[in-house]
């Protein structure tokens, strides 16, 4: 019979019955594959050791995606493992991480972009909290922005960073699309536009273009705001997809960021020491005595040993002096032999030396 004779249904029905039939083959696999992890839980929890080991899901992802032939495209088989990952994990133990809330933050799409949706997320009002919330236990990882690509770099994180005994164990960047939402998608009675200081930054030319007759007010989150235009007709927010869902608002403009490329780095804090996968970063607080030639010295090492510096950022020491605190991202793991060696040799340069953490690069 030829193929292409039928209805749709008659045409589907034979291929909708194989998907059927490969489904229940996966989920036999899938059951196996949770029934491995739930084993590697027993040992681990034999030992105490963490449940969340980033080097070694990177390493699942990357074999898969060196493998793979297509049709399915890498990014793909990243979010299906990523999740299959998440949930075996949460049979071993499922954990819970801290981020700014409410619902709808794009910290909270950043921790389950990075950790899949098996996990407990921990809602906290700053980001000041987050970190505590590490500290203390409450949870076993945070997810704190670092940087956006419009606005720069999230100061109170590098603050905290520097402060705190926290180390990052990993980073993801998510593409931030901002839109202005209200309940009803008009502006009519509309006095006030809300969101988080950095996106009303982040969207300051097109407001000023378009709206320019809105007051402009500051909250702790998109999201929060986003629950305000929920219940005060007089309020429209700037938030994205993830809080417009939540809190069932309309788009007035879709898009509005000043950049249509925004995006926001994250980094993961917690008190793991990621091994290496051949593909790292390590984040340093460093900083030098006040004297000519001292930033040029300090980054010698790093040319000489041929280590390469994905990022250099400076925030003041807040020591009333005018001296400053450098954040910089290197390529490779502390424990790798030329960054190894680099790293010797800034600590005997640098005035203040803190590692922040080796792990995955996220591409
Ligand atoms: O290999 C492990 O250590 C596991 O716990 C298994 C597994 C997985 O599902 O592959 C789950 C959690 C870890 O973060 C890493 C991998």
């Amino acid at each position: 019979m030829n193929s292409k004779v039928g209805t749709e249904e008659q045409r589907l029905g034979p291929i909708r019955d194989q998907i059927d039939a490969l489904d229940v083959q996966i989920l036999a696999l899938l059951t196996q594959r949770a029934q491995a992890a739930q084993e590697v839980g027993h040992i681990k929890g034999g030992f105490s050791s963490p449940v969340f080991r980033p080097e070694r899901e990177r390493q699942v992802v990357a074999r898969l995606q060196d493998i793979n032939q297509g049709p399915l495209l890498s990014d793909g088989i990243a979010a299906i493992w990523r999740e299959v990952m998440s949930a075996c994990r949460a049979l071993e133990a499922r954990q819970t991480i801290a981020y700014l809330g409410p619902i709808g933050t794009f910290s909270e799409q950043a921790a389950q972009t990075y950790f899949g949706h098996s996990i407990l997320g921990l809602h906290c009002n700053s980001l000041d909290e987050v970190f505590k919330a590490v500290e203390k236990g409450a949870a076993q990882f945070g997810v704190v922005p670092v940087e956006n690509s419009s606005e720069g770099a999230i100061s109170r994180t590098l603050d905290l960073l520097l402060d705190s005994s926290m180390r990052i164990s990993g980073e993801v960047v998510l593409p931030i699309h901002h839109h202005l939402l209200t309940k009803t998608g008009k502006i009519d009675g509309v006095t006030t536009v809300c969101a988080h200081a950095q996106a009303l930054a982040q969207c300051q030319q097109w407001l000023s273009q378009h709206a320019p007759h809105l007051k402009r007010q500051a909250v702790s989150s998109n999201a929060e705001a986003a629950r305000m235009a929920a219940s005060d007709s007089s309020v429209a927010a700037i938030a994205g997809d993830p809080a417009q869902l939540a809190y069932e608002l309309q788009q007035v403009a879709t898009q509005v960021q000043d950049d249509p490329h925004n995006r926001t780095r994250f980094v993961v804090i917690g008190n793991y020491a990621c091994q290496a996968t051949g593909q790292d970063q390590t984040s340093l607080v460093l900083s030098v005595d006040n004297q000519p030639g001292a930033v040029y010295r300090l980054l010698e090492p790093l040319a000489k040993h041929g280590v390469s510096m994905n990022r250099f950022e400076s925030r003041p020491a807040r020591k009333g002096t005018w001296e400053y605190h450098f954040y910089i991202d290197v390529a490779g793991h502390a424990e790798d032999v030329k960054v190894a060696k680099a790293l010797e040799e800034l600590k005997t340069i640098a005035a203040f030396y803190k590692n922040l953490g080796s792990y995955p690069h996220s591409a």
